[in-house]
């Protein structure tokens, strides 16, 4: 089965006062295109199966708002993870039947993931919104474990009117 992984960043959010960094929302421009994120994965054939998402306000809308209903689980550890944080959180979550799985998370650790995985891969720039897309070679329970996990990264999108 071929197996695609969606590292995607959250929407710009906004900084209101007295908020904490965890509870800080979207700001307009975010939600705007998180949404068109969504958009862009439907169109290119992205058919997500599953979602694992930083417990962060931020992450939580953005992956509202993209419009993506598959089942998600929301993990602390991806707020703020490093790769090989997100890897373990993809081990213990990601269904083993599910062709594609997103990641929805934060800068540095959804590009760095995806560069982890594909140390071939080149990333210029991850703003917010931006997504990678990874194709990977072996069942999700084996990732970030000491095992080639035949991943290439196809290329990174960046959701913009
Ligand atoms: O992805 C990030 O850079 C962090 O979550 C910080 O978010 P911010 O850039 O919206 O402040």
């Amino acid at each position: 089965m071929t197996r695609t992984l969606v590292l995607m960043r959250h929407g710009k959010s906004g900084y209101p006062p007295g908020v904490g960094d965890h509870g800080r929302p979207l700001a307009d421009r975010g939600r705007r295109e998180a949404a068109l994120a969504g958009r862009w994965m439907a169109d290119e054939g992205l058919r997500i199966d599953a979602v694992v998402c930083s417990t962060a306000t931020r992450t939580r809308e953005t992956l509202e708002r993209t419009g993506i209903d598959a089942p998600a689980v929301y993990v602390d550890d991806i707020y703020g993870g490093a790769p090989h944080e997100i890897l373990e959180a993809l081990r213990v979550h990601a269904p083993a039947d599910a062709g594609t799985v997103m990641v929805v998370g934060h800068s540095p650790g959804m590009p760095t993931t995806a560069l982890t995985l594909d140390s071939d891969g080149h990333i210029e720039r991850f703003p917010t919104s931006a997504y990678a897309v990874v194709t990977v070679g072996v069942p999700w329970d084996r990732l970030g474990l000491d095992v080639d996990p035949d991943a290439r990264l196809v290329g990174t999108r960046i959701p913009r009117e």
